[in-house]
């Protein structure tokens, strides 16, 4: 759950929006950022040269205001203003939104029933941002909720899932008004009962389970209607922030997914999410429904639709079609004892889950009787806890769950309850829960989990914020890139210790050790910045005892200045020559030995190296040497449901038919990247044609069942000299370095693939006069439109 009150503060967000909108558009500069409690600011903040934990100024007319929300604070019932803004880039035009926080708004008014404690996080380390880290319970019905939510935050939880009415209330047996149309007693409970923020931090509501859309028996798909759309009402007036809806039945959801679809396109002011609730692993249906008449009509379902009704994926991916992908409806999916092949959850990983429920029957005991997991299970959580979904554990039988007595401190590894000793809270390393809750072990042991978990590498903060943000790539050529673009290009001291091993080899290679006193390298760094290749130059010429002599040459003016700068710095004066001109204009005043350059995009040739680099091989020697010496693009099928939620909210064409920059995060990899587009410098052909076309076939894994494909992933190999290669291909990707993300090509639909079907995709780089484009699409095992004609959308201009 997110902490978001917008519905809380109805007109609060509208005037502050307006307000900063005004301020934004009149040119006005600053807006103070400051830490409000119970938060944290994202560390990119820190990373932007902006001081971490106290105030900041942003300069609105550098970072474009993106969107406003209001936060709560879960613990303090503080409210904040939270803005949205757009961030330096990273090898992108426009680049992704941090969340900053403004001054705090009021705080709630007190609530009529507190929570005696606050909800405890499963663990307490700082900088921790996610929302895994909340842990909720599902309760039985009761129409004391304080009761429910207090006994749920004292035993730990963070936030109950709780039914919102009697289960055994039935729209059509309640007395109605004379008109008929609504009931005239109260089929909820009151609002008044929790404090708003109550509501909408702790409770998650939960939809009446008997409900039956789809059965066939009209009288009780007419009540189930009723009810529903009840529920989702009430759930909206208590901004809630989720409900979990029961389970479809299998492929045959037509008329539950209808009133979903009607709920989600209704209030557009409602930002409630729906959770549908979807076994992990589906039942048997023949055990489960127990007639040998359903398992008939199953298979007809199956036979009919072509999908596999014993595959649960299969019920979502019919329910959430049907709904048109709505990006309100997310999956909770339920986990038992069994979990599918693993293959098969992976592919959750590119869909829009929030929630695990975990039943406690999914557990198993040790060897003293204390609840833990299979190792399986703990590697499906470890996966979640990544992906900021939270856990919600249910227990079917409330009776069987706690043994009787069991301590709280038992220690170990694969069966442990109580997190490790080295708890950052600076207690002894133990949990305390104050009161018997029959599922205290379990969340114990799930904390245990979390806590396990590796802490953040310095690159995972770094990337953190960035992850599936959708960001156009540079234009390197086209434009002039900023002061602090080339700054975040500088710290990756790994690119440069690989291009300082690519010039070294050829410095090795091109002068041997006896020749080394007598003989002056030329080397060229051709689209030099503010000078990292001419340093990592210099340095290999340092480290191989070899003379050069560098020429930096660089389009953009603005780092011209920097690099005249670091000639008196550095003291280059008698090494480097500065030219600041386009590589492909320039008239050299000798031939180079080496061409030292670095003009990649996440896509390999999206930033124009083959046409620069033609350009500028008129000034390499016949037997001179290219650092990179050549590149390929690579490609891979993806479920990325954010990412194309993100691209559809555009509502355009155009935003559909451009790649992004991404760092990929909650995406499922349907198959192996393969090789799309190659370029080789020098190219001595007589002719240079820097047009391709490519026609992948991608096998996807029977076993893994069908899946969604959103898009592709792309990425590139670039090998700059011999064996010295730099890229961000997944399966060869240069440790550590993180100047590039990966590139995301969408497709306009969603196309189904089928278990073990061929993907048959097409690939072109089209060149024009004044501009580059890639078009795509697919042929296998369905047809797509050809995205991107005559580069409409998305081009680079040369
Ligand atoms: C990706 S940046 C790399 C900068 C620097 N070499 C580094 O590694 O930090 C590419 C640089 O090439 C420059 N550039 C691109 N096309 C060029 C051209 N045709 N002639 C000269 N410079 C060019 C850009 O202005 C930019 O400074």
């Amino acid at each position: 759950m997110q902490n978001v009150l917008e519905a809380d503060l109805p007109g609060a967000a509208d005037a502050l929006t307006s307000f900063l909108r005004r301020w934004h558009c009149s040119g006005a500069t600053f807006i103070k950022v400051e830490q409000a409690p119970g938060f944290r600011l994202v560390s990119e903040l820190a990373f932007w040269g902006f001081p971490p934990l106290s105030i900041a100024l942003v300069d609105l007319r550098r970072y474009p205001l993106v969107s406003l929300s209001v936060h709560a604070c879960p613990y303090c019932e503080q409210r904040s203003l939270v803005a949205l803004i757009a961030a330096p880039p990273h090898h992108c035009a426009a680049p992704p939104p941090l969340v900053h926080l403004l001054r705090c708004l009021p705080p709630a008014p007190p609530s009529r029933v507190r929570a005696s404690r606050a909800a405890m996080p499963l663990a307490q380390r700082s900088d921790d941002p996610s929302e895994s880290r909340y842990c909720g319970v599902e309760a039985a019905y009761s129409a004391d909720v304080a009761h429910t939510l207090h006994s749920s935050l004292d035993a730990g939880f963070d936030f109950v899932v709780a039914p919102l009415v009697d289960p055994l209330y039935r729209p059509s047996a309640v007395e109605r008004s004379p008109d008929g149309s609504a009931p005239r007693i109260p089929f909820a409970g009151s609002d008044l009962d929790l404090a708003p923020s109550q509501w909408s931090s702790h409770v998650v509501g939960k939809v009446a389970p008997w409900l039956d859309l789809d059965g066939g028996d009209p009288g009780v798909a007419r009540d189930s209607e009723t009810a529903l759309k009840q529920q989702l009402s009430w759930a909206t007036h208590l901004s809630l922030q989720a409900v979990l809806l029961p389970p479809p039945l299998p492929l045959r959801c037509g008329n539950y997914a209808r009133c979903v679809n009607q709920v989600l396109r209704g209030s557009a002011t409602s930002a409630t999410q729906l959770w549908l609730r979807i076994p992990a692993l589906a039942p048997d249906l023949e055990a489960a429904e127990g007639t040998r008449h359903e398992d008939a009509a199953a298979q007809q379902r199956e036979a009919v639709s072509g999908r596999r009704v014993n595959d649960s994926w299969e019920w979502w991916d019919h329910f959430r079609t049907l709904c048109e992908h709505h990006n309100q409806l997310s999956v909770a999916l339920d986990c038992g004892s069994s979990l599918p092949s693993a293959s098969a959850l992976e592919r959750w990983k590119g869909e829009p889950m929030r929630a695990v429920l975990l039943s406690s029957g999914a557990f198993l005991s040790n060897k003293r009787g204390f609840p833990c997991l299979s190792k399986r299970h703990q590697q499906f959580l470890a996966t979640c806890f990544r992906h900021n979904i939270q856990v919600v554990l249910t227990d079917p039988d409330p009776s069987a769950s706690a043994p009787a007595g069991a301590p709280l401190d038992v220690e170990g590894d694969t069966a442990p309850v109580g997190p490790p000793s080295t708890a950052e809270d600076g207690s002894n390393g133990h949990v305390t829960i104050p009161t018997r809750h029959p599922l205290r072990l379990h969340l114990e042991y799930i904390a245990h989990l979390y806590q396990k978990i590796p802490p953040p590498s310095e690159q995972d903060r770094f990337e953190a914020g960035y992850r599936d943000f959708l960001q156009a790539p540079l234009q390197p050529l086209m434009d002039n890139l900023e002061a602090q673009t080339y700054e975040t290009f500088e710290k990756d001291a790994k690119k440069y210790s690989q291009y300082q091993l690519a010039v070294a080899g050829a410095l090795r290679d091109r002068v041997p050790e006896e020749h080394a006193a007598a003989t002056t390298t030329v080397v060229m760094v051709v689209g030099a910045g503010r000078g990292p290749l001419v340093r990592a130059s210099l340095a290999a010429a340092h480290e191989t005892q070899r003379r050069v002599r560098v020429y930096a040459v660089e389009k953009n003016p603005n780092a011209v200045v920097t690099l005249h700068h670091l000639v008196a710095l550095e003291g280059w004066q008698d090494s480097v020559t500065i030219v600041s001109c386009d590589m492909r204009a320039w008239d050299a005043p000798e031939q180079a030995d080496i061409l030292v350059s670095e003009l990649l995009g996440s896509f390999g040739d999206n930033e124009l190296s083959p046409e620069c680099l033609d350009g500028a091989q008129r000034f390499l020697k016949p037997d001179g040497i290219s650092i990179p010496a050549e590149y390929t693009s690579y490609l891979a099928p993806i479920t990325a449901a954010k990412l194309h939620a993100d691209v559809r909210a555009y509502n355009d064409l155009e935003h559909f038919e451009t790649a992004y920059v991404v760092k990929l995060h909650s995406v499922a990899t349907l198959s192996p990247p393969q090789p799309v587009f190659t370029f080789a410098h020098p190219n001595r052909a007589a002719v240079i044609d820097n047009r391709r076309y490519t026609k992948l076939v991608f096998s996807t894994d029977e076993d893994a069942g069908s899946a969604t494909l959103h898009g592709f992933a792309g990425y590139f190999d670039a090998v700059l000299y011999k064996d010295v290669h730099l890229g961000i291909e997944p399966a060869t990707a240069t440790p550590g370095m993180f100047s590039w993300f990966a590139i995301f090509f969408p497709l306009r639909s969603p196309l189904y693939l089928p278990a073990g079907a061929d993907l048959e995709v097409h690939f072109w780089r089209c060149v024009g006069p004044t501009k580059v484009w890639y078009e795509w699409g697919v042929t296998a095992p369905t047809v797509s439109s050809i995205h991107n004609p005559n580069g409409r959308s998305y081009w680079v201009g040369l």
